[in-house]
């Protein structure tokens, strides 16, 4: 069996790779997954400048998931390019995924310039849903201006771009954001970024578990699986299917990689599994998911993806 993909006929030997913001901080990180079973690795968010990020605790780990209000930490997006551009000249045959966010619309556009004019030939994650700045609303639930974004970004980007969204979770909100996203060339929707503004406490202490903004941050892991899962199909009921999706949330067992491609996603990304586990990780899931294919006789994921089936 092959779990082989592609995401814009770029292709790729594996369909299993990190979420943004996990295990791709820096070089040392990035190489980690570079060696490992993953088919690639997108970096953390790369803003204009580097940030430090909100004070910590900001990480924190649950039976059934986790909670985080890092807020944007990140070496800058120069250092993501530079860093890419080095390990691309070493592996010529991968391609690999640069994610970034500005913190208005002037931003993403000189993000997306600092791209093309260095040269990078891979593909561009743009994030419209990063949670935890304080004061700096969810682009993601803003329809204009994700609109207005995409109309600009595109007046002048031609490389290959991508965007990561949050959860969704009204039936109008997928048919309004997928008849705005079928209006651009976009290579791939990643769908779910962290579930915003949870809040996970400690009963015995009385206490929060993350010292920013009291406690509130994006929830990730088990919780989140039926929300990235529903995220995942609605897009793929709804958009042009020139446009991919990319699987995220929930994701710890080969299972759950099935459950996604069968709701459409063509790539999944791991976060918070990657978090608890390191880059072993992939390597488990690929074998899980192989042996899931091999019970049902499927050979390759376009044997299954997309087939969920409903109850007459
Ligand atoms: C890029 C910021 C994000 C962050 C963060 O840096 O706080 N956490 C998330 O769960 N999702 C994000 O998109």
């Amino acid at each position: 069996v092959s779990t082989a993909t592609s995401i814009a006929q770029k292709k790729f030997d594996n369909c299993i790779m990190n979420a943004s913001g996990v295990w791709c901080y820096d070089e040392k990180e990035l190489l980690e997954v570079d060696k490992s079973k993953a088919a690639s690795f997108v970096t953390k968010s790369g803003t204009l400048q580097a940030r430090k990020g909100n004070p910590k605790p900001r990480y924190f780990e649950t039976n059934f998931g986790s909670i985080n209000s890092m807020g944007l930490p990140n070496q800058g997006l120069e250092y993501y390019l530079d860093f890419v551009q080095k390990i691309q000249q070493q592996n010529p045959n991968k391609t690999y995924f640069v994610s970034c966010t500005g913190f208005n619309v002037q931003e993403d556009v000189l993000l997306l310039e600092k791209v093309e004019n260095s040269g990078f030939k891979g593909i561009v994650e743009l994030n419209l849903s990063c949670p935890n700045v304080p004061g700096k609303p969810q682009t993601g639930y803003d329809f204009e201006t994700v609109d207005m974004i995409l109309k600009t970004v595109f007046e002048n980007y031609e490389g290959l771009l991508g965007v990561k969204l949050p959860p969704y979770f009204d039936i109008v909100h997928f048919d309004q954001m997928a008849k705005i996203l079928n209006k651009y060339p976009l290579t791939y929707v990643n769908s779910v970024n962290s579930i915003g503004n949870g809040l996970y406490i400690d009963d015995a202490q009385e206490k929060v578990v993350i010292k920013p903004k009291n406690g509130f941050g994006g929830i990730g892991g088990d919780y989140i699986k039926p929300t990235a899962l529903a995220n995942v199909h609605a897009f793929y009921q709804r958009l042009d299917p020139k446009i991919q999706i990319i699987g995220t949330g929930g994701i710890k067992t080969g299972r759950d990689v099935f459950e996604h491609i069968l709701c459409g996603a063509s790539m999944v990304q791991v976060g918070t599994a990657l978090m608890k586990e390191g880059p072993g990780v992939f390597e488990r899931l690929t074998h899980e998911l192989e042996m899931i294919m091999q019970s049902k006789g499927y050979e390759k994921l376009d044997d299954f993806k997309g087939k969920l089936k409903y109850i007459e």
